[in-house]
């Protein structure tokens, strides 16, 4: 079992003679809720659906894993398998940094511990690979704001509206209430998709017909806090990291939802679709400057992706992988769990 969000911790009862917190009002930010247990929900997922779950992961990262244990098998240690490597890594889009950072550390891993089997080495790999990828394994913290407000955004097609529906059906499934802002109104279908979904679910979806995505990003702000609903889930519409227009666009649904709430958005999570290869890095690279990203999702990794981009976002931006995904069902997003990935890389 693993945490799915975590909650944010208890704060200290108030003194009998504290002053009282003012009731928030419209425009302005909610006092923290209070009530919760310091606590990490676990993650109600059942046994068996997890075991398919990470069986799910291993297939789609299998190419990666095949290339990188089979050139263990029987190798000695030396030139030739460090190329391999080099190659293998690359092919697995790791990229030329990242791919270089390994190999200098696993030459100084295997010469500080003299080691002298291949074993030895794809275990040496298997630990650095754990360390770098760890630091991004960090949980969505829910309950630090009322309403927590997280604005979604990638490029079209890397499953932003798949990803906020699974999320809204996890959040909901750890007691907290959703809102949805059809923010893509560039493509009425998508505004449609959404406000059948939330319909379906049960899921408030502010739209509007026509217009700004940062008015409906602001109106969904003041909904929430006038029905005290706990999450708030911008959507945005699709767009390349070069529609320089498009990105302004963004900054503009940041700014107008701070106007709604001082302190949102409070998440701006990137979408990446797994299988984008290296150019996942630099959507990383100009959401981030655009916008300052607090979180990833990586979907599709159970189909062709390769996984070693993982450790190009480790390596130049740290971002935390909130979420992995791994299909179209609901529990084929999970939180990204540093060690299981490892493991279905390297077996
Ligand atoms: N195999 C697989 N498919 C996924 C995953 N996540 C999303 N998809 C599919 O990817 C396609 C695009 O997903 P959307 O959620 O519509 O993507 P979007 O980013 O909202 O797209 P735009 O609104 O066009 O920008 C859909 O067919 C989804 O079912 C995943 O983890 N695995």
């Amino acid at each position: 079992m693993f945490s799915f969000f975590k909650k944010k911790p208890q704060e200290p009862a108030p003194q009998a003679n504290a002053p009282v917190t003012p009731a928030p009002t419209l425009g302005q930010e909610a006092p923290v809720a209070v009530a919760t247990p310091a606590e990490i929900v676990a993650a109600v997922t059942p046994i068996e659906q997890k075991q398919s779950w990470v069986a799910r992961l291993k297939v789609g990262l299998s190419k990666t894993s095949s290339n990188l244990t089979t050139l263990f098998v029987g190798a000695k240690i030396g030139d030739e398998l460090y190329e391999e490597l080099e190659s293998a890594l690359l092919m697995s889009d790791a990229g030329v940094d990242a791919t270089q950072f390994l190999l200098d550390e696993l030459k100084r891993k295997v010469k500080n511990e003299k080691l002298t089997e291949a074993a030895q080495v794809k275990s040496a790999l298997r630990s650095l690979l754990l360390d770098m990828l760890t630091p991004l394994q960090k949980p969505l913290v829910l309950e630090q704001h009322q309403p927590l407000v997280i604005m979604i955004t990638g490029v079209n097609g890397a499953g932003k509206t798949t990803t906020i529906g699974k999320l809204a059906k996890h959040l909901q499934t750890h007691g907290q209430s959703v809102l949805l802002a059809a923010g893509d109104t560039f493509r009425a279908a998508a505004r449609e998709q959404l406000t059948v979904w939330g319909q379906r679910n049960n899921v408030t979806v502010i739209a509007q017909e026509s217009g700004d995505p940062a008015a409906v990003a602001f109106d969904a702000v003041h909904s929430a806090q006038a029905r005290g609903t706990n999450v708030v889930m911008v959507d945005t519409a699709g767009r390349l990291p070069t529609q320089l227009h498009l990105m302004e666009e963004l900054k503009k649904i940041k700014r107008v939802t701070a106007k709604g709430m001082a302190s949102a958005p409070h998440e701006i999570l990137l979408v990446i679709d797994g299988n984008t290869g290296q150019n996942a890095l630099t959507q990383v690279k100009v959401f981030d400057d655009a916008l300052g990203l607090t979180g990833l999702v990586v979907t599709k990794l159970d189909g062709t992706a390769k996984g070693g981009v993982l450790a190009a976002i480790a390596r130049a931006r740290p971002i935390p992988v909130y979420f992995i995904g791994v299909g179209e069902q609901i529990e084929d997003l999970q939180p990204f769990n540093a060690q299981e990935f490892v493991e279905a890389l390297l077996g």
